[in-house]
């Protein structure tokens, strides 16, 4: 069987017209990524997100289109909200060559085989207060969020740590990067060329793995260089498809990568997610914490359990001589924590280790699992399970842990 090319897929997708002008979506650059897989085809199609909803059927046009070439055996075609600089422009030119890499954005993609249903352009806004029914994650017995109320204050590298910590800690454990701004966990999780793969359960897909934990990101499927402009339902649309159609098996907890804020996408994730507790992550700057006052609130407002304040940068220790500076004003975490009536979970220092380990995809829970920055991962790490277990049950209680019990006299 001859395998699909970037050429016969555009080839097909040139008689897809777009029904408002009859012109072809390829010739009015609307193909903003192709990603070939074997005989796996992934297209995004960049729509303006107004017109969404009308543009189901041209989805499924274009899915056919896509399936009808030689070599697809299944196609997905997704609608992107438009990227920075309009939808009008060409996001990728139509001669990049197969990379394997899709650098289009993402995304609100169905299955060929599956009828559309929630996602973009089939589903409302998810919008504040709609009152909306969480999604069944089926087998995920819970889910917790890391959010801030600001970018910028480690939020990732904390969820990919404390992700770690917790399956080191027994846990089954996933991780979906719902930051649609700046999805870094594959870069931090060292799986910046991975790709999920399609999973035999249909219409579903699996998450690459690393490190014991499964991740799912939007950014396999788009370039953490390029930055995208979501609308809120597209953003929505994308996040619950990711989460659906993700073959996440049995986990015992969900750690969810927010995107950095408090508008209407962390509003309405935290209203579709059935969250189980959400942590927030500051820095001790005064500024961030007042953000962080937001994200607060935020998950107060939908009812969602707060777990606790994290503050991240909050010391420097000189790791030659143990001397430990408070670049920042530090504390302020513990004081707001207190304040505002949630647990405080810890401080983690600012250290060049932490940041090398999420930049280079290596984090320190792996490499330097024993040191003290690890063990404050996994202290809080450990206040969640606790968390955990009190709200669902001892069914999420630790397997076994692989790190030694610390016992206080
Ligand atoms: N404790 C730490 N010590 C040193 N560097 C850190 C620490 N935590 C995070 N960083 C570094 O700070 C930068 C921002 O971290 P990260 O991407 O996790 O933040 P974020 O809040 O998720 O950002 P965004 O909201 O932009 O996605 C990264 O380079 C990361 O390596």
């Amino acid at each position: 069987m001859t395998s699909p090319t970037r050429e016969t897929i555009l080839a097909a997708l040139n008689g897809v017209t777009d029904p408002i002008d009859g012109k072809s979506i390829v010739d009015k650059n609307m193909i903003q990524g192709i990603d070939i897989n074997g005989e796996n085809v992934t297209v995004m199609i960049g729509v303006d997100p107004e017109r969404g909803p009308s543009l189901e059927d041209l989805r499924q046009t274009a899915e056919r289109a896509v399936n009808s070439v030689n070599g697809v055996t299944t196609a997905r075609v997704a609608l992107t909200a438009e990227r920075s600089g309009g939808a009008k422009a060409p996001q990728q030119p139509a001669s990049q060559p197969d990379s394997g890499h899709s650098h289009g954005h993402s995304h609100g993609h169905d299955h060929a085989h599956k009828p559309a249903s929630a996602g973009v352009g089939t589903r409302p806004a998810a919008t504040p207060g709609s009152g909306q029914r969480p999604l069944d994650l089926g087998a995920i017995r819970s889910v917790i969020t890391v959010a801030s109320g600001k970018g910028g204050v480690g939020k990732s590298t904390t969820a990919v740590n404390l992700a770690l910590s917790l399956a080191r800690q027994g846990l089954s454990v996933g991780l979906l990067d719902a930051d649609i701004y700046g999805p870094s966990l594959p870069r931090m999780m060292g799986l910046r060329t991975a790709k999920p793969t399609h999973s035999n359960k249909e219409g579903k897909i699996t998450p690459p793995s690393a490190f014991g934990v499964k991740i799912m990101s939007i950014g396999f499927m788009i370039d953490e260089e390029q930055p995208v402009i979501w609308r809120g339902p597209m953003a929505m649309g994308a996040l619950e498809q990711l989460l659906r159609d993700t073959d996440w098996g049995e986990l015992d907890v969900l750690v969810v990568d927010m995107p950095p804020g408090t508008g209407d996408i962390q509003l309405s994730m935290a209203q579709r997610v059935p969250v189980t507790g959400a942590v927030i992550v500051s820095t001790p700057q005064d500024i961030a914490l007042l953000d962080a006052r937001k994200g607060l609130n935020m998950f107060r407002k939908v009812n969602v359990p707060i777990f606790g304040l994290i503050e991240n940068m909050s010391y420097y220790q000189c790791p030659n001589c143990g001397h430990v500076d408070h670049v920042f004003d530090h504390g302020g975490a513990h004081k707001a924590a207190d304040e505002l009536g949630v647990p405080f979970l810890g401080e983690i220092p600012l250290d060049l280790k932490i940041r090398l380990g999420a930049d280079e995809g290596k984090p320190i829970i792996e490499t330097d699992p024993d040191g003290a920055h690890s063990q404050a991962y996994a202290n809080i790490a450990r206040q969640i399970a606790a968390a955990i277990d009190e709200r669902v049950g001892p069914k999420a209680k630790p397997k076994k842990s692989l790190f030694p019990k610390i016992s206080f006299r």
